[in-house]
């Protein structure tokens, strides 16, 4: 336990105390993997967080925190509150590294001392009694970095760049950067070159052919608004931190940088906080009109324009919030509604068959092909279009349609209701961080917030003088 530092907040405040973290381990060096540009990624940053109460009593944490100590077990952060649940007790959120130690051990040991535990890990498989592990601060996003989905060897020799030493150097500096960026820093501005414009310019030159015709409503209201704002010309490839600052606001949405896939359940978290993980590398020259991964025109030409609309920032950060803690099999089904409907999605729009989905319009072949008689069309519905397999690195075979862009969001937030979590969460903006909704304090508080905007809302309403044409 050499690093951690112990703070404990006796207040009777309900609110959790965060008494800062400390101890979190440096950053080793990674290794590169073997003919990949997608460095293997390490688990410096893994850490369980551990919720439970104990009798109040003189020397009672002192106790539980020797267990950990017996059981070399390292603590990161420790944080207390007055428990409501179990009147006259205090509860603690411990998060503890999961490197080194006997955690399981300790774990165990400290279920027999108290009352009430509940475990938050990323070590929840085959335990049902774990929720998986989640960012509970937008800090801890920077935990996702290294965990990047390095695609099999089949597709790597496939990939367009991977015979181009040039692209795949090239890939390798900006995943550092994706790799050494941490929350709150500018993102670093790329100067791309002239090769990599001139790829930009094709596909932009391109899509923006067929977004008239092709694209949703939505999208064509805003990419004008890209254009004036954040230098989206087929000259220049926009930089991520410009387009950041102009999401942030539309909607509060910003851009992090990635160095490439992230796992559904990292991914959608990112969309909790209303933070979009954007890929800053561009597709090989080689195949501009098609790519088998998330690349800078897919975020900036596919992406971003709907981020900019609020109710899809909305909707996007419910799905997230839905996500946080889910066990796999959902994370699975509500990840296959996001690929069928954000990334791959058509709908009807005055009675003509458009696309919203991002995958789409960053791509010219697949925006074209989905338009024609080829690919089946089958209707959204998030039950059975959840369990649907499907390519990720060729056209899609079959497309979903919704109704209409607000039909898909009600469908697929219904069915996000479902998802199964011994707790409800919620996002609080003032200190970018989710609150677990699981006592009585927790709740009130959200009950104090919803008060005082209804209070707002009525002095608003008593406030508007009204103009004897509106009665
Ligand atoms: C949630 C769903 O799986 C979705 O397709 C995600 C997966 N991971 C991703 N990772 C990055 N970097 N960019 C993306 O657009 C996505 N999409
Ligand atoms: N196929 C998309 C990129 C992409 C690949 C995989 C997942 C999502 C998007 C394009 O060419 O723009
Ligand atoms: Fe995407």
């Amino acid at each position: 336990m050499e690093t951690v530092t112990v703070l404990l907040e006796n207040s009777m405040d309900e609110t959790p105390k965060t008494n800062g973290v400390v101890g979190t381990p440096p950053d080793t060096p990674v290794l590169m993997k073997g003919g990949n540009y997608i460095r293997e990624g390490k688990d410096s940053h893994k850490s369980t967080c551990i919720i439970f109460s104990l009798k109040e009593e003189v020397g009672a944490l002192a106790k539980a925190l020797q267990i950990f100590q017996k059981n070399q077990v390292n603590l990161l952060h420790i944080e207390s509150r007055s428990s409501k649940r179990s009147p006259g007790e205090y509860e603690f959120i411990i998060e503890c590294d999961t490197n080194a130690g006997h955690v399981a051990m300790a774990m165990d040991a400290l279920r027999d001392s108290c009352h009430y535990m509940k475990i938050i890990s990323r070590n929840y498989k085959d335990n049902l009694d774990v929720t998986p592990w989640f960012p509970r601060k937008i800090r801890d996003l920077d935990k996702f970095a290294n965990q990047i989905l390095s695609y099999g060897s089949e597709l790597d020799s496939d990939h367009p760049g991977f015979t181009d030493p040039v692209y795949r150097a090239r890939r390798t500096m900006l995943a550092d950067i994706a790799y050494n960026y941490k929350h709150g820093e500018p993102i670093p501005r790329i100067d791309y070159s002239p090769l990599e414009v001139e790829t930009w310019g094709k596909v932009f030159r391109q899509l923006t052919e067929l977004y008239p015709t092709h694209a949703c409503k939505e999208h064509n209201h805003i990419l004008p608004l890209l254009i004036e704002n954040c230098g989206y010309r087929e000259d220049n490839i926009p930089q991520l931190q410009d387009v950041s600052d102009f999401l942030k606001d539309c909607t509060g949405f910003t851009l992090r940088p990635v160095a490439g896939l992230l796992s559904s359940r990292d991914f959608l978290a990112g969309l909790a906080f209303r933070v979009f993980h954007s890929t800053q590398y561009i597709r090989h020259h080689s195949a501009p009109y098609y790519t088998p991964e998330p690349d800078v025109c897919h975020e900036l030409l596919g992406h971003v324009p709907l981020f900019a609309d609020p109710g899809f920032a909305q909707f996007s950060q419910e799905i997230g919030l839905a996500s946080l803690g889910a066990p796999d099999d959902d994370i699975k089904k509500i990840a296959t509604c996001y690929w069928f409907t954000v990334e791959y999605g058509l709908c009807r729009q005055n009675g003509q068959i458009k696309a919203f989905g991002a995958g789409l319009l960053s791509s010219y072949g697949e925006l074209e092909y989905c338009l024609t008689d080829k690919p089946e069309l089958r209707s959204f519905d998030p039950e059975k279009t959840g369990v649907q397999e499907y390519p990720i690195t060729e056209y899609q075979p079959i497309y979903y349609v919704a109704e209409s862009f607000d039909d898909a969001k009600e469908k697929l937030m219904k069915y996000a209701e479902t998802i199964p979590r011994p707790f409800a969460v919620r996002y609080n903006p003032y200190t970018s961080s989710i609150e677990i909704l699981d006592s009585k304090p927790q709740m009130d508080n959200l009950l104090t917030d919803i008060k005082q905007d209804i209070n707002r809302l009525q002095e608003a309403m008593s406030r508007i003088a009204f103009e004897p044409k509106d009665i």
